[in-house]
């Protein structure tokens, strides 16, 4: 493989990161406003980070939150340096570390560890898709095995449409075509013996609901003996899932009727017996992929038989968020890897590896809207 391809950076107008930043950002911004009464101080202070970020130098933070001296070492570097230089990853990421200082999130106040995405978070648990989604959990109990294993994975693939930062630009209504990449049979295959799974989860709501209905599963059919569910330690791009979303999603889910609510029983006695843990690693909201983690989290990894990661931004984490070749092996973009991983993506950014050259010509990658506009995901899996 190629191990210099470019970064993805934010620079260039008119790309699909350039968009996020021009274009997502300030109605994400305006949405805030819209759902707090913040003061005019905190609304300047989200105006003075949509202006630096779309036009200004990388400002260092100056707040005393507890992670302060991590951002210091991740961004020492970049501080005074314009942000259109900056990688799509580490941008996006430290917008959204800024985003919340700018809402006081770490400050001591009325407003500190309020979830500013917590509205947004709420609605999308309770709208009727996620219903309809929930409700659809019943069909499960009349497949087959075979059946069952494939319904609860296409669940956890096509949940990752469920997120609220792609919505803003994408609108809610897509069709779903197809898988770009389908390896449900090597994905199943990396369980061949009962043992740890690690599940790094993405957005909160249905496809947090979807993502404990495969725990679920993995325990039931004995492919795993445990669970880590790994999330955000903090808020972070719109819906990404915190530990206190993992208990909202818990809760809604045990006030059901049907499979909903027996999956929320077993995962509420999952978690009580230990089968079952919450982990928010420091790590899951630093501005760099997992080349970079740290050796506590790489050991993590290590020991787990599979680890699943879920979603695009994962993906960009996991492979690197690099213009790879789409053909680019899947097991090469993720030989750094410590162990077997599989990743389960509705496509949402520019970065896809894996993909077969047919494949790829059938989908036209002169015209590259698959990758960014949520029509299309991928199944992939390696040992
Ligand atoms: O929730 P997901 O699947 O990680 O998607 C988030 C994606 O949305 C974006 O913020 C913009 O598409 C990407 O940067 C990111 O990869």
């Amino acid at each position: 493989m190629e191990p210099e391809a470019p970064l993805v950076g934010i620079g260039e107008a008119g790309t699909f990161a350039w968009k996020v930043f021009h274009e997502r950002h300030p109605v994400m911004i305006d949405q805030l406003c819209a759902a707090f009464p913040y003061s005019a101080g905190t609304r300047g202070r989200l105006a003075e980070l949509l202006r630096e970020t779309t036009g200004g130098v990388v400002e260092p933070l100056d707040d005393v939150a507890p992670d302060h001296s991590a951002w210091q070492a991740w961004t020492s570097e970049r501080i005074g340096r314009p942000w259109s230089e900056c990688p799509f990853l580490w941008a996006e990421s430290y917008f959204f570390r800024k985003l919340l200082a700018a809402t006081g999130y770490f400050t001591p106040g009325p407003w500190q560890g309020v979830d500013p995405f917590a509205p947004m978070k709420q609605a999308e648990l309770r709208n009727a898709a996620t219903a309809e989604t929930l409700k659809s959990f019943d069909a499960l109990q009349g497949l087959d095995a075979a059946e069952r294993d494939t319904a609860v994975l296409q669940a956890a693939v096509w949940g990752n449409r469920a997120d609220l930062a792609f919505q803003l630009s994408a609108g809610t209504t897509r069709a779903s075509s197809a898988l770009v990449a389908d390896e449900g049979g090597p994905f199943w295959s990396l369980f061949d013996e009962a043992g740890p799974v690690q599940l790094v989860a993405d957005n909160s709501a249905g496809e947090l609901a979807a993502d404990l209905v495969l725990i679920d599963h993995l325990l039931m059919t004995g492919r795993a003996n445990r669970v880590v569910l790994q999330v955000k330690p903090n808020p972070y791009y719109v819906s990404d899932a915190t530990p206190a979303d993992v208990l909202e999603v818990l809760r809604h889910l045990l006030v059901l009727d049907g499979e909903a609510a027996a999956v929320g029983q077993r995962v509420w006695d999952g978690l009580r017996d230990g089968r079952i843990e919450v982990r928010a690693h420091p790590f899951f909201c630093a501005p760099l992929d997992f080349h970079a983690m740290p050796d506590d989290l790489r050991a993590e990894f290590a020991s787990a038989a599979v680890t699943i990661m879920k979603g695009d931004l994962n993906y960009r984490r996991l492979v690197g968020d690099r213009h790879w070749p789409a053909t680019t092996p899947f097991a090469a973009a993720t030989a750094h890897f410590p162990g077997p991983v599989a990743a389960l993506r509705v496509l949402k950014s520019e970065v896809v590896v894996g993909l077969d050259r047919q494949a790829l010509e059938a989908l036209g990658d002169h015209d590259a809207t698959w990758r960014t506009n949520g029509t299309h995901a991928l199944v992939q899996a390696t040992r």
